[in-house]
């Protein structure tokens, strides 16, 4: 069974050695991020703030890094296996298959209970005041404190039976407002929209599950196609419903054992400055400052002791970061399902963290590739269509098209093929008539469109490889040599003092 719950986890990490629990006070301003910040770059263990500056009666403790690379390089991605209950040495790979393996299953609905660990405190109406909690700054130049990094944020569409669960950041204003990010083509951004076509005039009901169970933030950050109500999906995966409790202020449920749930209202006509925000890209551009919509909070609801578990974005290539491990991998995993379900010879898609995940390779099995009688045109506009024109692409804006010799989660190998076989010009097949991440920084702070384009297919592989043939050998230790020579040089190489 997946960790349900963020305890349950936590003994995962402490038992695996990649945990510090550091009961010395911290200071929820910068301290806490740039210590969090620092244990993805330098792939240290998972720090959990017992103590940290400001908190009081259980708000809160603080879990930073949750899914960052293990302390352990024998097994970098073990955080995101205790996640998903794989086993410790599982590799990207699993990940991205045990998340695409409820795709053909039939969705799970989840079960609703009366009470659970999120309820052993409640607090209503005018005891609520979220400018007492110890929220942390996660940047110098953040426009507020971010309490919401890797909730999930809980909207319903608001006539069809379709429950979304996603992650969008939101910062704190006021004793019982914050302001957050609802960014098109997101979920939580149609159902917006179809809240205020809805004509109801009403704010729209929601909530944000703090601390939910691993696999559920897994699945709100996973790009699964519109309608599917993400706790649905997740009950399929475990093969058991998800139990979730009422909210006490309006009519969503949450995950029952939550760490912290804040209910209430997205007002759809009240909006705040929103930003700037330490982004994924390794940027917080100064001049960020959008007016986005005002979350109205009527109740926060937590377990005694709760967790707040925080993600610090920043520079993935010197330590990836949840917005790196959880949105491209999962991404990802999307990518590859929509490729193989148009009948691609497509094996693998990956987001390299070292690209910030603004780039996807996109592995085929050559042989399979031969038998198309296809060319780097029509396979790279093709493939540049599908994704591009596709949410689950939204933040790639570079896909690199590799043969089945080329691993595409590792980067040198990704490099190789795109630096030798990827000809400028010809072998670049250009979209500037596709939907654009606003995010990307050449495009929020470039010269060209910010809305479209700036997308490109790059194709790495050779002429000769679209016929299945491999014209060369690879010149390192692994293919240059034969298997017997192979074995005298590793038998000896101790001796040789090498
Ligand atoms: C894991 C993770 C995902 C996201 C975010 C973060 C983390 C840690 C922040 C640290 C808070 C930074 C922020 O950029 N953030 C974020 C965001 N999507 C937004 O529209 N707005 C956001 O503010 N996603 C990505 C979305 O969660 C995924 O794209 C998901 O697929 C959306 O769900 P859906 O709309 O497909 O249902
Ligand atoms: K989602
Ligand atoms: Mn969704």
């Amino acid at each position: 069974m997946p960790s349900e719950s963020i305890m349950r986890f936590v003994e995962a990490l402490r038992r695996d050695g990649d945990l510090a629990s550091i009961d010395a006070e911290v200071d929820p301003h910068l301290e806490v991020a740039a210590i969090i910040r620092r244990v993805y770059e330098q792939r240290a263990k998972a720090p959990l703030f017992n103590n940290v500056k400001g908190a009081r009666n259980g708000l809160y403790r603080i879990l930073g890094a949750p899914g960052g690379l293990s302390s352990d390089p024998k097994f970098p991605y073990r955080r995101l296996a205790r996640q998903l209950a794989l086993p410790g040495d599982a590799t990207l790979g699993d990940v991205i298959d045990k998340m695409l393996s409820a795709k053909k299953s039939q969705p799970l609905p989840p079960v609703h209970v009366a009470t659970g660990p999120c309820k052993e405190n409640i607090i209503l109406g005018n005891d609520v005041d979220l400018t007492k909690l110890p929220n942390p700054l996660l940047n110098r130049a953040d426009g507020g404190d971010y309490i919401q990094t890797l909730g999930i944020n809980i909207v319903q569409h608001p006539t069809q039976d379709w429950t979304n669960w996603s992650i969008a950041r939101a910062m704190v204003t006021d004793k019982n407002k914050m302001v957050g990010l609802i960014m098109k083509p997101q979920h939580i951004a149609r159902l917006f929209d179809a809240w205020k076509k809805s004509g109801s005039g009403r704010d729209i009901p929601y909530a944000i599950a703090l601390g939910a169970p691993p696999i559920a933030t897994m699945a709100a950050s996973m790009p699964l196609p519109a309608g599917v109500s993400e706790a649905e999906y997740v009950g399929a995966l475990c093969g058991s419903p998800l139990e979730l409790v009422k909210c006490e202020t309006n009519d969503m449920y949450v995950p029952a054992n939550s760490e912290i749930v804040l209910e209430g209202t997205i007002s759809i006509s009240e909006t705040a400055k929103e930003g700037p925000f330490g982004e994924m890209h390794g940027y917080s551009f100064l001049d960020e400052n959008s007016q986005q919509p005002i979350y109205n909070v009527t109740a926060i609801t937590h377990r005694n002791d709760a967790i707040l578990p925080v993600c610090v974005p920043g520079r993935s290539s010197l330590g990836p970061d949840e917005t790196h491990t959880m949105i491209g991998t999962l991404a990802s995993a999307e990518m590859r399902q929509l490729l193989q379900d148009a009948g691609l010879p497509v094996t693998q898609v990956f987001t390299p963290y070292e690209t910030q995940v603004i780039w996807a390779a996109v592995q085929v099995d050559r042989k399979r590739l031969a038998e198309m009688g296809t060319n780097a045109q029509e396979l790279c506009n093709k493939i540049g269509s599908l994704v591009f024109r596709h949410k689950a692409g939204m933040q790639v804006h570079r896909l690199l098209v590799v043969g089945d010799d080329i691993d595409p989660f590792d980067f040198n190998d990704v490099t190789w093929a795109y630096a030798t076989r990827c000809r400028p010009y010809l072998d670049e097949f250009h979209f500037e008539d596709v939907p654009a991440y606003p995010l990307v920084p050449y495009m929020s702070h470039g010269t060209g469109t910010k809305l479209t384009g700036g997308k490109v297919v790059a194709n790495c592989l050779l002429p000769a490889e679209y016929k299945g043939q491999q014209e060369w050998v690879t010149c390192d230790f692994e293919n240059g040599y034969p298997e017997e020579i192979k074995k005298k040089v590793l038998s000896r190489w101790a001796d040789f003092g090498l």
